[in-house]
């Protein structure tokens, strides 16, 4: 049965470099991965990143992870936690399912996307996208269940940014139903306006005007 044996954190010389080693066991076959799987430095939150305890707001309102207006979404809410860590959680709903009355496994990707992206973008305050998603299915989640997933950063290694999450089924210390491990690659704001949508781009830029937003980005202003 498959299965995570270690996860061991080290901290390695003059880098202080956080680095886990996951010890893999499919039906007896072990393997090593290192995770990160490059050398990296230790993440430099940002000075203006949300503090510990902030509730934090949808970074646009149409994002299926986290929007107000997209009824089938995820609507996933966030805390900031303590060190370099997010706190997420949502609620599965039947728009959810793949197999009847379980979550679809990639809906439960397109969460920990959300809930890694959301770690990187808040804590850094760089806009990043994801390179890179590796997800591990270990519990079936059902419908009406409350996944709990914790996301922290692990290092960056120039625009690589390595972070990585596990979710709890039903409550913050419930069994671990999902894990997933991410690169997210910094990125100029062009990446957006080259490649998105101009209006939504627009709604976008609108909304975060909107003097009650406490949470404005301070590059390429
Ligand atoms: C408050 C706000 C909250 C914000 C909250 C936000 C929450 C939303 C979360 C959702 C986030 C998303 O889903 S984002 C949407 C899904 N993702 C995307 O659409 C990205 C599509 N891909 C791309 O645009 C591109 O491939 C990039 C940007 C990822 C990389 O292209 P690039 O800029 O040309 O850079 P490139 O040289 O290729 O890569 C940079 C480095 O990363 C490495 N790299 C790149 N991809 C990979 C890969 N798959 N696996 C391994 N390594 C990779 C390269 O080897 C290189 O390493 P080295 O040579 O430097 O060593």
């Amino acid at each position: 049965m498959p299965h995570v044996l270690l996860i061991a954190r080290r901290a390695v010389g003059h880098l202080g470099y956080v680095s886990a080693v996951r010890v893999v066991s499919v039906d007896g076959v072990h393997s090593v991965q290192q995770w990160p799987p490059v050398e990296t430095q230790p993440p430099q939150v940002h000075p203006k990143a949300p503090e510990q305890g902030a509730e934090l707001t949808s970074h646009y309102s149409e994002c299926f992870g986290c929007g107000e207006d997209q009824p089938g979404g995820l609507h996933m809410s966030s805390t900031i936690g303590a060190g370099h860590v997010v706190h997420s959680s949502f609620t599965v709903s039947a728009e959810h399912q793949g197999a009847p009355g379980l979550a679809h496994g990639g809906l439960l990707s397109c969460a920990f996307d959300e809930a890694l992206g959301t770690v990187v973008g808040q804590l850094l305050r760089k806009p990043a996208v994801t390179g890179k998603l590796e997800t591990d299915f270990r519990r079936p989640v059902p419908v009406g269940s409350t996944l709990h997933i914790t996301a922290e950063l692990d290092g960056t290694a120039g625009r690589k940014v390595y972070a990585s999450a596990r979710g709890h089924l039903g409550a913050p210390d419930g069994p671990v139903a999902v894990e997933a491990r991410a690169l997210f690659v910094v990125v100029d704001l062009e990446h957006f306006t080259e490649h998105g949508d101009q209006d939504a781009l627009k709604k976008l830029r609108d909304s975060a005007r909107e003097p009650e937003r406490t949470d404005r980005w301070d590059i390429n202003p």
